[in-house]
């Protein structure tokens, strides 16, 4: 189990060493367009299970979907920090 905070951090790390095998790695080098679209998509299956399925599966569609929100954030180069402050 990890926190919203430590996902960042381990992302970041492995945009930096870009290990063989990281679907972070390929989540990054596949660009805004398509990292957008997994946000979206992500979106839309919490909203789905939210509505159809069970609290175990909104729980992981919502794991899914705070990933690819990370994911569109590092590739901006943008902080935890950036977003923070407007919270
Ligand atoms: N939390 C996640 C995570 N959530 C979702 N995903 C990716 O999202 C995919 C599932 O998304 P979809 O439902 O769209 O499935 P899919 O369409 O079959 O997947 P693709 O065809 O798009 O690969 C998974 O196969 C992963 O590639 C994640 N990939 C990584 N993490 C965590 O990120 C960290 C770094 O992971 P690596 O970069 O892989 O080392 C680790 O802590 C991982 O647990």
């Amino acid at each position: 189990m990890k926190t919203f905070d430590e996902l960042f951090s381990e992302l970041e790390q492995r945009a930096r060493t870009r290990p063989e095998g990281s679907s972070t790695v390929a989540a990054l080098d596949a660009g805004v367009h398509a990292q957008g679209k997994k946000v979206l998509e992500e979106a839309g299956e919490v909203w789905l299970a939210a509505e159809h399925e069970s609290d175990e599966n909104l729980a992981e569609e919502a794991s899914q979907l705070l990933y690819r929100l990370q994911v569109i954030l590092l590739a901006r180069g943008l902080t935890l920090g950036d977003v923070y402050r407007y919270l």
